[in-house]
């Protein structure tokens, strides 16, 4: 199989490009992805037209969406945002800190077996540029900006893109789908009528 020569990207322009080519083949390396998104070293100045916050919840603003194979994203953290507890659909997830800190906790699937309240299982801080790695298999999560006072900013990679995930309520167990919208794409606002639906902030 061909190698991909892998080179630090300076902006995140190159990143994107690397990235493209990365999941030009149908199997993803993990390692490879991870440590390329870990590798671009983050310049708000580059992303900045895509980083729009909301008073009340976190954002999601797409960037790219890697040839059907994979959808780029920067989410927007406000002080004290949180995603509820979810998992993603299948798909690999990567998620890199542009700015400042999130806290990411790692939950056990529900146990139907089991009544009752939900396992959490570690916690880690993502600190500026370091990229985290979660698919189905490893658990679910839930993902927060416990600052008071420092937004956060993430870069977040899905391949397959997906458009529905399922949020658990960590007392019972029990799962929702809820529909993922986006509040930009390609640094323009989303119209008002499909952004209403967005429930797992
Ligand atoms: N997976 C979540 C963000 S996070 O909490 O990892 C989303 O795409 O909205
Ligand atoms: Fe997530």
């Amino acid at each position: 199989m061909e190698q991909t020569e892998l080179v630090k990207p300076e902006t995140l322009e190159d990143l994107i490009q690397t990235l493209h080519k990365l999941f030009e083949s149908d199997s993803v390396n993990v390692e490879e992805v991870q440590s390329i998104m870990e590798s671009y070293d983050s310049k708000p100045h580059e992303w900045m037209k895509y980083a729009e916050f909301d008073q009340y919840r976190y954002t999601r603003n797409l960037v790219n969406e890697g040839n059907g194979k994979f959808n780029l994203m920067i989410l927007c953290w406000g002080e004290g945002h949180g995603s509820s507890i979810h998992d993603h659909t299948d798909s690999h997830c990567f998620l890199k800190l542009l700015q400042g800190q999130l806290k990411e906790t790692l939950f056990d699937w529900p146990d139907r077996t089991l009544q009752g309240g939900m396992l959490q299982r570690s916690q880690q801080v993502l600190l500026e540029n370091q990229c985290a790695y979660i698919n189905d298999s490893l658990g679910l999560h839930r993902v927060e900006n416990v600052s008071h006072t420092e937004t956060a900013v993430s870069l977040h990679l899905y391949s397959p893109p997906f458009q529905t995930c399922r949020t658990f309520d960590q007392r019972t167990g029990h799962h929702n789908s809820v529909k993922m919208t986006f509040w930009s794409k390609f640094g323009e606002r989303t119209p008002y009528e499909s952004t209403v639906s967005q429930e797992n902030n």
